[in-house]
């Protein structure tokens, strides 16, 4: 489970973040909604501790993670699939997979779980082929899976369906909904693309400016108005 409270950010003189405050409880998926420069990626930023946040309490499993290094928070169980996928265009598909094995040693550390092909079997057949030369959506399958080839306990997706064709965003969804069904990760689900989120949100917060505006369940989504709310 992850708990954001009272979170604090800025650039330069500018308040960008005010006071965040949210759960994300393991075996569902939380999206994060609101329009372009609210914060969105800020606030995921500093959840993955690339930036540092002013003030504020970031949980992970009761543990206080906000002044840890990324990659001590990538060892306490976070995975963030960054926008833009960030993958390494000049490494092969395995080669990109395996980064996520950083976090552990021994066997654990050399073998790939197969139930990251078993999720993307694209990934399988590409497994040789540079990911540079995989298509935007192939990309953004290979960033989801070399997340989960880390088993994070927090899966963080900073807008997936950008840029993706309909049928990948097909898939990436009924994956999203299959791991939040294994009730053993917290999906925090960044997303512009509002009936993608409702479609998968257990629950929702719209952004604004920097705060939480609105909250709730996802299936209240239609009722509570939130794609109106996303229009002003
Ligand atoms: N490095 C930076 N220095 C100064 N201001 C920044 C920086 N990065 C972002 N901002 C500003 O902070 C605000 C929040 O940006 P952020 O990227 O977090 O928003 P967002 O909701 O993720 O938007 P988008 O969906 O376009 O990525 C915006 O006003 C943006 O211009």
């Amino acid at each position: 489970m992850l708990i954001v409270n009272k979170l604090n950010q800025f650039y330069g003189g500018s308040h960008i973040l005010r006071d965040v405050a949210f759960e994300a409880p393991v075996g569902e998926v939380t999206c994060i909604l609101g329009r372009n420069g609210v914060g969105k990626s800020t606030l995921l930023r500093c959840l993955m501790g690339q930036l540092a946040a002013r003030s504020g309490e970031v949980r992970l499993q009761g543990e206080d993670i906000r002044t840890l290094a990324p990659h001590q928070r990538v060892e306490r169980g976070m995975a963030y699939v960054p926008q833009g996928r960030e993958i390494f265009p000049r490494l092969s598909v395995e080669e990109n997979l395996r980064m996520g094995l950083a976090r552990f040693k021994g066997r654990q550390g050399r073998v790939l779980p197969d139930s990251v092909f078993e999720m993307f079997p694209v990934l399988y057949e590409m497994r040789h082929r540079r990911g540079g030369d995989l298509s935007g959506g192939q990309q953004q399958q290979l960033a989801i899976g070399r997340a989960l080839v880390s088993r994070p306990s927090l899966l963080i997706l900073d807008e997936p369906t950008e840029g993706i064709q309909p049928s990948i965003i097909k898939e990436i969804g009924n994956v999203i909904r299959q791991l939040a069904s294994r009730g053993d990760m917290a999906i925090l689900l960044v997303e512009q693309y509002y009936d993608f989120a409702e479609a998968l949100a257990d629950r929702y917060v719209v952004m604004s400016r920097g705060e939480v505006v609105q909250r709730g369940h996802g299936h209240a989504m239609a009722g509570d108005r939130v794609r109106e709310l996303l229009a002003i």
